[in-house]
């Protein structure tokens, strides 16, 4: 009788904020129910949850949060889909990266180990963390220095939001914790350690995330002159088998079982990161097709047949979004959530009352007000580097500005010109490739920012370029329920199960060609700026932030 029934998988997305979970059929990817859980401790950027203080420039997360995940979305997606568990034959996941788990030799996160819970270095270390910016800057010059080959495949910089910048701030600020810590886990991998017990390292984050190029870490004589005891960090810490993204990574476990309301022994997928699992699910695993996922953040992801280094660039990593290809990763780490920094502190409360009245969200209030402008009339530009930079300039220490302010601007100016500013930095990740002789043929949108018809638009003018969009309002979730599809067997590969489970409208939105003129002159303006703030020749954003660090520092005394 079960047999009768279509077979099911889920998928379970970890974002910043939440997980989402989606029951999803395996025959054509029609998405049947989904549940969503916050996470109770969400982002700590002040203080732990003991009331021990963060510095500046910190992001830690609770493991518990994601736990919870399994045992509230996941059975919340399978009643919203009225589906029997035992039509389940698989589950796949995705994960926020490089967010980073300390653990015991069992998988155990050193928050929950009495010895160290008030120590803020035994936390996950959240994507956004940007406080190991030090260390990230000391590997890149020691890296170009001795010209490593791996520097390359990055762009020529690490981000400090990688595992190796974030690992020796550890050590250096917490040898205790350094020590006791036996992995240093991508949370992408320690979820799918909770689900099967198998801890597998996954292609994607292994390589963009951990420099593993060729089948090789940075050597211990690299590490060694970046700090001695950062020497065995490789063997000690974090090599791992690596699973290929699709993969089986194991059996569910009767434990994570219970958690989720799945049978046990079903397959669990080979983990993986919320962007790059999202290119099966908008159909864009061609060469060609750039997938834009954004959000909170954005991250672009496209396949490739050939090698190319691209200045800039997040990295480069074979098998890193589809075996057998090229992946290429760039990103933006901060786009939605400057808009919220914006909306939250910048907006006068009568805008807010004018919203409610309406009945809709401050976003859409501002972006209905700034709809009939035209290019150019609110005189600004804005530098979208609130939160760093994590492509083309790879500094976390840069950060944000608004040129050309006067008595006459209003918020819904500011509001779209930090829209506009971050197209013209995806315009300058779309030109570093193109450039470096990626072609971007295809401009693909997914995420939550695609309700934002002003911003689509803007982003079509500022590109010049169509811009096709994902079906799906749960991508990443999706491609995780694919991947596990593949994983079960019941397709061959990624892409045809991409075929069959994903779905992408094409140019939806069109670039309207007064639009691109007036765009290509505003975003000149754009890249001096970026250049003069960007490329050294005024330090002012790396001075104030370290004013800013002693300022907090005194006042902590
Ligand atoms: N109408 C809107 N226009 C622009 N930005 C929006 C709008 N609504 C929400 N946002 C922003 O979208 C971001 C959340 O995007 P979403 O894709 O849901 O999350 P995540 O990237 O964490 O998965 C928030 O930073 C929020 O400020
Ligand atoms: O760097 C990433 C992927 O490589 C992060 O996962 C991403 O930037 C965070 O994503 P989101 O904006 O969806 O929260």
């Amino acid at each position: 009788m079960i047999e009768a029934r279509p077979r099911l998988v889920v998928g379970v997305d970890f974002g910043t904020l939440s997980g989402r979970a989606v029951v999803v059929r395996v025959e054509d990817g029609a998405e049947l129910g989904s549940a969503t859980h916050d996470y109770e401790y969400g982002v700590l950027e002040s203080h732990l949850p003991d009331g021990t203080r963060l510095g500046p420039d910190w992001a830690l997360q609770v493991p518990a949060d994601y736990i919870s995940v399994l045992r509230h979305a996941v059975p919340a997606a399978l009643d919203a889909a009225g589906a029997d568990p035992r039509q389940v034959v698989g589950i796949g996941t995705d994960f926020t990266a490089c967010t980073m788990v300390p653990t015991t030799a069992d998988g155990t996160p050193l928050n929950e180990v009495p010895a160290h819970a008030g120590d803020p270095h035994a936390y996950v270390k959240l994507w956004k963390h940007h406080a190991a910016q030090p260390q990230a800057d000391r590997i890149n010059a020691l890296a170009a220095k001795r010209g490593e080959s791996w520097l390359p495949r990055y762009g020529g910089l690490i981000s400090s939001e990688w595992e190796f910048a974030k690992a020796l701030q550890v050590l250096e600020e917490s040898p205790a914790v350094y020590t006791a810590m036996e992995h240093w886990v991508e949370a992408a991998d320690w979820i799918v350690w909770q689900l099967c017990g198998t801890y597998l390292r996954n292609a994607c984050s292994a390589g963009y995330k951990g420099i593993l190029q060729d089948g090789t870490y940075p050597t211990r004589d690299f590490l060694a002159e970046l700090n001695p005891g950062f020497a065995d960090f490789v063997a000690d810490k974090i090599d791992r088998p690596v699973g290929s993204l699709g993969a089986p990574a194991g059996r569910l476990t009767r434990q994570a079982a219970e958690w989720t309301g799945l049978p046990a022994g079903i397959v669990v997928a080979v983990g993986n990161v919320d962007a790059h699992v999202t290119a099966p699910a908008a159909q864009s695993t061609a060469p060609g097709q750039m997938l834009a996922i954004m959000g909170t953040s954005t991250c672009h992801i496209m396949n490739g047949q050939i090698l190319r280094e691209v200045p800039g660039m997040c990295g480069v990593v074979e098998g890193g979004v589809t075996p057998g290809l090229w992946g290429y990763e760039a990103g933006q780490s901060g786009v939605g959530d400057i808009f919220n920094w914006f909306v939250s502190t910048q907006v006068p409360p009568a805008y807010v009352a004018e919203a409610d009245q309406r009945g809709i969200s401050i976003h859409e209030h501002l972006s209905d007000k700034a709809a009939a402008q035209a290019v150019g009339a609110h005189g600004l530009i804005a530098l979208d580097w609130h939160s760093g930079n994590r492509s083309v300039l790879v500094d976390h220490e840069l950060s944000g500005l608004v040129l050309g302010l006067t008595l006459a601007t209003s918020p819904e100016d500011v509001y779209r010109a930090l829209i506009e500013a971050t197209a013209f930095g995806t315009r300058t990740i779309v030109e570093a490739f193109v450039d470096s002789g990626i072609p971007v043929d295809e401009f693909v949108v997914a995420g939550g920012l695609l309700k934002n018809p002003l911003l689509m638009q803007i982003y079509a003018d500022v590109l010049g370029m169509p811009l096709s969009t994902i079906r799906s309002t749960q991508g990443p979730a999706l491609g995780a329920a694919i991947h596990a599809a593949v994983a079960v067997g019941a397709y061959d590969d990624i892409h045809s199960a991409s075929a069959a489970m994903g779905g992408v409208d094409r140019a939806v939105y069109q670039p309207v060609e007064d639009n691109v003129r007036a765009y290509d002159a505003l975003y000149a303006e754009y890249r001096a700026l970026h250049d003069h703030f960007g490329r050294g020749a005024n330090d002012v954003m790396r001075r104030l932030r370290s004013i800013r660090r002693q300022a907090l520092q005194g006042a902590a005394r």
